[in-house]
């Protein structure tokens, strides 16, 4: 029996309900344990493996808050004495992330970027309310009207995403840092976010923030977790499908799935997401968010992918077969491994069975057919 350890909040472990999978990792050979950052770790392993989200400690032990500090020591001793057990993911992988602005960062600086198909749209950090320094800066960096203005703290509290979107120069006293400012990326209000397990994907298409055009409009303040939800329905994404001339923008799927799997190696990530518009100008992919085990919970099947992939690193780790702490993808890993989850909000009118046939299934492998358990099915 193989031992994995597990951490995330008490919220987190709920949403997911992952004590009542212990079964079918029991049936794979791997018991799980749940382990208490306040006592030893070495008193709680040996471990094989640790899986965790522990984004929300990070943020509190950056603050000075001393129990949280004390936690990450915690599992941070245990990492550095047993170079044997398989973290997923690596605390230094997970602060780059934390950070918007080292996010992207990372991610402008990787290999990912060396294709102009994708981009992050331009943006700045800001740490002043000091009106023309920013304005001097948001100019240098070439930050456009409408921008987004984002908490730097990308997550682990209800603050990281309170964002705003400022219309105008005459706006810039309603910046809030420390944030990074980016330019707003008309995209026909349609996101999609990319799941990614190891070396496998999934990707669920969302609701997203209407298009907007520098003017004198008045800041709009707004939470990111109400606009970008499977059943969001803000006013700031009312958007008449029907009628909008541009219509959205297919994505070539095989394209997301290759994305996906250069932003694993580049962040050194194997449970995250991110977020990519489609640019409506210039059909660019942008990626505007890295989350760090996100909502999971979409995938059906999430804890038998999550099981499997953590059977899989165990098993390489004994063989030496890791490269830099990764799996690498099996020939049944590439493109054919996607579930392609249609959770729009239901006023888009907008059906992507075609380019699903267009641009994936023709192109995939025999062996590799979509691995759906939720077919893409038309949206009404
Ligand atoms: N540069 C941009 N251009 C256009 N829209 C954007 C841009 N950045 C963010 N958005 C919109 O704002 C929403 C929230 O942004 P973002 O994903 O960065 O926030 P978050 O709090 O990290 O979200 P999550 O809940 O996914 O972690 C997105 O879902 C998208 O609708
Ligand atoms: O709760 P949700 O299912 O919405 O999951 C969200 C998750 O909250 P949770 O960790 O409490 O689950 C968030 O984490 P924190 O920033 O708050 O750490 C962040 O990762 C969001 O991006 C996720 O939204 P998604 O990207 O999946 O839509
Ligand atoms: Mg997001
Ligand atoms: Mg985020």
């Amino acid at each position: 029996m193989k031992r994995v350890g597990y951490w995330m909040s008490e919220k987190k472990r709920k949403k997911l309900n992952f004590e009542e999978h212990r079964e079918l990792f029991r049936n794979a050979g791997v018991e799980l344990v749940q382990i208490d950052l306040n006592v030893s770790m070495e008193d709680q392993g040996p471990f094989d493996l640790l899986v965790h989200k522990v984004a929300e400690i990070l943020a509190k032990a950056n603050n000075g808050n001393e129990s949280a500090q004390l936690a990450i020591q915690n599992l941070e001793t245990y990492i550095e004495r047993h170079p044997e057990c398989v973290v997923l993911d690596p605390l230094d992988s997970i602060r780059t992330v934390l950070d918007r602005y080292t996010q992207y960062q990372k991610v402008l600086h990787s290999e990912v970027m060396k294709d102009r198909r994708c981009m992050i749209p331009t943006f700045v950090e800001l740490n002043t309310t000091n009106i023309d320094e920013n304005k001097e800066k948001l100019a240098k960096a070439g930050v456009t009207f409408p921008l987004v203005c984002k908490p730097l703290l990308a997550h682990g509290s209800t603050l990281a995403h309170q964002m705003s979107i400022i219309f105008n120069e005459e706006s810039l006293k309603d910046i809030s840092p420390p944030c990074v400012a980016q330019s707003f990326i008309n995209h026909n209000a349609i996101l999609y976010k990319i799941m990614v397990v190891g070396c496998k994907q999934f990707i669920i298409q969302r609701p997203s923030l209407k298009n907007l055009y520098p003017g004198a409009h008045a800041t709009v303040f707004f939470d990111t977790q109400e606009v970008s939800k499977a059943d969001s329905d803000h006013p700031l994404n009312a958007v008449d499908y029907a009628t909008l001339e541009d219509q959205p923008t297919k994505p070539d799927w095989a394209y997301l799935d290759k994305l996906g799997q250069k932003l694993r190696s580049a962040m050194q990530l194997d449970l995250f997401g991110f977020d990519v518009i489609i640019d409506s100008e210039t059909n660019q992919y942008g990626i505007i968010d890295i989350n760090v085990f996100p909502g999971f919970e979409a995938i059906d099947s999430f804890f038998s992918i999550l099981c499997e992939h953590i059977v899989r690193v165990i098993d390489a780790q004994e063989k030496g077969e890791l490269v830099n702490g990764r799996l690498m993808p099996s020939a049944q890993d590439i493109g054919g491994s996607m579930n392609i989850l249609n959770q729009l909000n239901q006023k888009a009118n907008v059906s992507h069975d075609d380019c699903l046939l267009n641009n994936f299934a023709l192109n995939a492998p025999k062996s590799k057919t979509i691995n759906n358990n939720q077919q893409p099915s038309k949206m009404s």
